[in-house]
């Protein structure tokens, strides 16, 4: 594999560098949509976050990776071979990274049947596609906006429920199917729907960056990484390595991240006055909150971590009129949640167990 620019040498784009971080510390988030300007380090920063993430064990010669150590999520092929006391060879493998193309079509990305097989011999043949070789990896939309809105449908579907289940004429194939999801698109070329929108769980707006000094450090660093890709590489190896760890202890941290009944009201309370739809960014911004909390090595949320998730959450789902502005300020956002905290003082803050299921009723994927 030839060497990749490393995530830690990207100068800036410090949000979008949070979101996709975030995502990688719990990719059960639901991804991230980045909108803007070409040449701004999009792909760069995916590419190169899929490449310092911790190596994953799979079973080693399952065509889904599948995770030895998680049984419900095992594809048909693996719980078969369960079933008739086969033992599951395990090694590590670098995560993937997966960039879908813009001209896919459904069975690209799902897969396919092969019913005649099945019909004349008895057997049953699944074609893998793009969410088998994303599985556990990350997926990277480019110009998510341009493709098929029915392929994004069923792409955020499977991310959604962590699996893809694949049913033809009475036969049907279901493996895991989760990935860190990350989109982008220039909004000068058509937006996405609202729907398909509101699905991405966190959005960025990205822009070219205007400081002369650190536009001359971006120069310098991708001339460097020219000149000797190797000796750039292990420049920031330590970087690289301690960025990795950190992610990796905040993943063992996550389940043990509490919450307070008072948390959830200052996210309820954010949410209700900015009279965003329906329920879906309360429970990302907690998701968010809780991993940032995490990411930081606390095992409980604070303020900051929800305006910093709100930050991400909200942007493409606050409503706008024709004379408003959209896009809230991080420092609104921090204003208002102060305010609500400072407010919220209706009967005792109460410790909530880590994993949010109990609360709202989602389930793990
Ligand atoms: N902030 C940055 N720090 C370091 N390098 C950068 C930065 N922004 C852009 N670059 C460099 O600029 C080039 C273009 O970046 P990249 O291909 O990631 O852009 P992109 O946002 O994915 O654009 P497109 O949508 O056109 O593919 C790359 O060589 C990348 O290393």
């Amino acid at each position: 594999m030839p060497p990749i620019y490393p995530f830690t040498a990207i100068v800036g784009q410090e949000r979008m560098k949070r979101a996709l971080v975030l995502n990688a510390v719990d990719p059960r988030i639901g991804g991230v949509l980045i909108r803007g300007e070409r040449g701004t380090a999009k792909s760069t920063a995916a590419r190169a976050l899929a490449a310092l993430l911790p190596k994953v064990k799979v079973v080693s010669d399952c065509r889904f990776g599948c995770d030895p150590d998680a049984p419900a999520t095992w594809c048909t092929e693996c719980r078969e071979r369960a079933e008739r006391g086969e033992s599951l060879p395990v090694s590590l493998r670098q995560i993937p990274f997966i960039n879908l193309p813009v001209s896919a079509t459904e069975d690209r990305v799902v897969g396919t049947l092969d019913i005649e097989a099945a019909i004349q011999r008895g057997e049953r043949h699944f074609e893998p596609g793009v969410l088998a070789a994303a599985n556990r990896g990350l997926l990277y939309i480019d110009e998510v906006n341009l493709l098929d809105d029915h392929v994004v449908d069923v792409l955020l579907d499977a991310a959604a429920m962590g699996m893809n289940i694949v049913e033809r004429e009475g036969i049907s194939f279901t493996h895991p199917a989760r990935f860190i999801l990350v989109g982008t698109m220039n909004p000068e070329e058509g937006d996405l729907r609202p729907q398909l929108l509101d699905r991405f769980a966190l959005s960025v707006e990205i822009y070219g960056i205007r400081d002369a000094r650190e536009r001359v450090m971006i120069m310098e660093r991708n001339l460097a990484f020219e000149k000797d890709p190797l000796a750039f590489v292990a420049h920031w190896q330590p970087k690289e390595q301690e960025l990795s760890q950190q992610i990796e202890q905040a993943r063992k941290l996550l389940d043990q991240v509490t919450y307070t009944s008072r948390d959830l009201l200052s996210i309820a309370s954010l949410t209700a006055s900015l009279q965003v739809d329906g329920h879906r960014p309360d429970l990302v911004i907690l998701k968010t909150a809780r991993a940032h909390a995490a990411f930081e090595g606390r095992t409980s949320i604070t303020a900051r971590d929800i305006a910093l998730a709100a930050e991400l959450a909200l942007p493409h789902r606050l409503k706008r009129t024709p004379f408003q502005q959209a896009s809230a300020t991080m420092e609104e956002l921090a204003e208002r949640i102060e305010q609500l905290q400072g407010g919220a003082t209706s009967g005792e803050p109460r410790e909530h167990p880590g994993g949010m299921e109990e609360e709202s009723g989602q389930k793990k994927t």
